[in-house]
């Protein structure tokens, strides 16, 4: 699991470290870091580092000191490197001396053509979208050329310039990047909200932070190692009853297409058996025989977690079937409708008696209604706020899915494609999530894997063909089959 730590906690850690090191030692740390990693993909892309033409873009803090002795070191390896200096009056003068002894240059303007640019504009220091002279140089960028005919690529010192480091939102301007090179830690904007895809590829520099940072991280990205050491696997004792039984309430008249969607992705989690409980019993039985089915909740039998709300409806009769669902001393997941049915509190009772784990998975207009106001620019926070008021794990949906519980942790999901906009994916996702709760997933941990394993089949999906809910479901791996490279 990777951890992004918040700017004033980065900033605690770099004092304190700072304290035990030479003067600046951070940041040759940083720039031979930079460095080396610009030198790599030079010779990825070009085949060699001697003789290209290398642009620093340089801010007016330590960020664009970065840039500076990077480039130094750059110049050093037979790069040829120019800067072109935000605010002259204001470059890290360090940096800028070390570059000039190097035998680089400063330029006022962009040059025509050349390998590589470093975005040294701003870093954990920036406020707010890029200033106007910076976002006109952003915009120019796609303009150049390099030897090859292809646009140069951006690596990106420490964070892409114009994010909001600590949320991950893009306030303004902001300068893409095809490969991000962050030091000690990395950033909340590097792995969530609409900034996390400008970073392109994240790598991390080491610079000594790690013992220094003590509070606890911003937001953790679980990665595939973690999804499979969750993930239930039968031992030779297992019945179909021991693997978990998820029942799946879901689907109606008017939406029998959810309940399908919803079977669908309980199918491919680890439980035993699929209940199927509604109106769409027999479609769901002709499309997949092994599911049992019953056309109530109350008739459905032992389940050991419910799945509810995709395509329920929204009228007495989805009520009911709510109100039995949250009866259960099982965990739960709530979707779609079953959470437009919470809106107007008339299930607060319910839920307040309840002692078994709740998981919420809105997007963010049912996280809107449910919360009274829209997730904003920090979708961590706003997961966290949400999962404390209702005491339940808490899945907000999108581009990086969040997962908040009621005890204050939060995780991203680093998998999925915006492809997944895609009517029915979520009740695919819906479907997974309950058959984790009943393999006996901790929530949170059954969120997350849920997020990360139809992320990964919506890429698949997306690799195959056109992405459709079924495509999703049908491209659902285990994690020991992405791991076995068959997944
Ligand atoms: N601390 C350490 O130990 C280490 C730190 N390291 C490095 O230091 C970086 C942090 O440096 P930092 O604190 O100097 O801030 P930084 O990101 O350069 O930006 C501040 C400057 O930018 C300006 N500015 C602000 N917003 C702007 C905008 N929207 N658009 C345009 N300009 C904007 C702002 O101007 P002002 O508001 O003052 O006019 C101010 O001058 C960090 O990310 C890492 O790279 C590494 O070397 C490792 C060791
Ligand atoms: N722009 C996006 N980028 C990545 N994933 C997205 C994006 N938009 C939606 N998704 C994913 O697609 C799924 C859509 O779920 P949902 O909105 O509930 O759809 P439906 O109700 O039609 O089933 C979620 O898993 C969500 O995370």
């Amino acid at each position: 699991m990777r951890h992004a730590w918040r700017v004033s906690d980065v900033r605690t850690a770099e004092q304190a470290l700072m304290a035990t090191v030479p003067p600046g030692a951070l940041m040759q740390r940083a720039a031979a870091g930079l460095a080396r990693r610009c030198a790599w993909l030079l010779e990825q892309r070009y085949g060699r580092c001697y003789g290209a033409r290398v642009l620093l873009l340089v801010g007016s803090g330590d960020n664009g000191g970065d840039a500076l002795y990077a480039g130094a070191r750059l110049r050093r390896r037979g790069a040829s490197v120019s800067a072109l200096l935000l605010t002259p009056d204001r470059a890290h003068r360090g940096g800028l001396a070390a570059l000039r002894a190097a035998g680089g240059r400063v330029v006022t303007e962009l040059p025509d053509a050349l390998e590589l640019v470093l975005d040294g504009i701003t870093g954990i220091g920036a406020t707010g979208g890029l200033r106007p002279a910076a976002a006109q140089l952003a915009a120019r960028l796609p303009e150049l050329r390099a030897a090859d005919g292809g646009a140069p690529p951006v690596v990106a010192v420490d964070v892409p310039s114009g994010v909001a480091v600590d949320t991950g939102d893009v306030p303004g301007v902001a300068l893409p990047a095809d490969l991000t090179v962050t030091f000690g830690c990395l950033k909340p904007a590097l792995v969530v909200g609409p900034a996390a895809p400008l970073a392109g590829r994240v790598e991390l520099v080491d610079i000594g932070l790690d013992p220094y940072l003590r509070s606890g991280p911003a937001v953790s990205v679980p990665e595939l190692p973690d999804i499979a050491a969750w993930w239930p696997r039968p031992g030779p004792r297992a019945s179909k009853y021991t693997r978990g039984v998820v029942g799946v309430a879901t689907g109606s008249a008017g939406y029998p297409g959810a309940a399908l969607l919803s079977v669908a992705g309980a199918l491919a989690g680890p439980a035993g058996m699929v209940r199927y409980a509604g109106s769409a019993a027999s479609q769901v039985v002709t499309a997949y025989p092994a599911v049992v089915v019953a056309e109530s909740v109350a008739a459905a039998g032992r389940v050991q977690a419910w799945a509810c709300g995709s395509g329920l409806g929204q009228g007495h009769a989805a009520a009911a079937v709510l109100r039995s669902v949250l009866a259960a001393p099982v965990p739960v997941v709530l979707d779609a409708d079953a959470l437009n049915l919470l809106v107007d509190g008339s299930f607060a009772g319910a839920l307040r008696e309840r002692r078994a784990p709740l998981v919420l998975t809105p997007h963010d207009g049912e996280f809107s209604r449910l919360a009274g106001r829209d997730p904003g620019p920090d979708r961590v926070e706003a997961a966290l706020q949400l999962a404390a008021r209702t005491n339940a794990t808490v899945l907000l949906k999108g581009d990086r899915t969040v997962v908040a519980t009621p005890a204050g942790a939060a995780y991203v999901n680093s998998t999925g494609t915006p492809a997944l906009a895609s009517a029915g994916t979520g009740d695919v996702l819906c479907g997974l999530l309950g058959a984790l709760l009943a393999g006996g997933v901790p929530p949170a941990e059954a969120a997350i894997s849920a997020a990360y394993l139809h992320g990964w089949a919506g890429r698949r999906a997306e690799r195959a063909g056109p992405v459709t809910a079924m495509a999703v479901a049908a491209a659902l791996p285990t994690p020991d089959s992405i791991l076995q490279g068959t997944g």
